[in-house]
């Protein structure tokens, strides 16, 4: 089964109230998820693979350590998820970015997809999938299933807000798959929006509403 991990890190937390916040604006929206994005990713990648090397220091040689060469790939669910990636790429710029469009029929609240793109050499990357929002479930359970199509293996999923009824269902539907947290809110309401959540985390990023 797969694990679920809440960061509970009282600088995530405390810019989380914010990102919530009714009165924060989109500049200030912007800012602070990427700014969450980059603490996250400093959590994540607390296990990646280290390697020792050595080098010359200006007082002698030393053996030290580096990461040895992992390659990672970064997926974020557009729209929303774009505005996690700068944030994480700061701390792992070598990543490579793939991207799936999948929109949430306000109707029927099934993901509906209308773009994928992958690095090539799918099989060998660890991918961090990447989305603000988990409500439901239905778009992480269908991007996850996406690039698994096209021959990923190793994939994690982070995302800001979490409803319970979503990572049910995502560890239900993917038990490979490790959840990443910043927040376990109370609940889904009847549009399927987490409560309290930070409203349409597309909108709020993007200026759209
Ligand atoms: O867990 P679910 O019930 O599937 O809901 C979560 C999805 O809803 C939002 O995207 P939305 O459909 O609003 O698209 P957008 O990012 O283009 O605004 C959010 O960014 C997730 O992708
Ligand atoms: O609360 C929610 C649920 C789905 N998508 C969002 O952007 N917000
Ligand atoms: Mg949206």
């Amino acid at each position: 089964m797969a694990k679920v991990y809440v960061f509970d890190h009282p600088l995530i937390q405390h810019k989380l109230a914010y990102i919530r916040d009714i009165n924060t604006g989109t500049k200030e929206f912007r800012e602070l998820v990427d700014e969450v994005a980059t603490l996250m990713a400093f959590e994540i990648t607390r296990d990646l693979p280290l390697e020792e090397v050595e080098i010359e220091t200006p007082v002698q040689k030393a053996t030290v350590k580096m990461l040895s060469g992992k390659k990672l790939g970064v997926v974020p669910i557009l729209r929303a998820g774009i505005g996690m990636v700068d944030g994480i790429l700061k701390l792992i710029p070598a990543a490579k970015v793939g991207h799936i469009g999948l929109y949430r029929d306000p109707q029927t609240l099934k993901p509906v997809e209308y773009y994928a793109k992958l690095p090539s050499d799918v099989e060998e990357r660890e991918f961090i999938v990447v989305d603000p929002m988990l409500a439901t479930g239905g778009s992480a359970i269908e991007a996850i299933q996406s690039i698994k199509k096209r021959g990923a293996v190793n994939i994690k999923f982070m995302c800001l807000i979490a409803a319970p009824e979503g990572v049910d269902a995502l560890q239900a539907a993917h038990p490979d798959v490790d959840i990443y947290i910043a927040a376990l809110d109370e609940k889904l309401n009847d549009h399927g929006y987490i409560v309290p959540g930070l409203g349409d985390a597309g909108d709020r990023l993007f200026g759209t509403k």
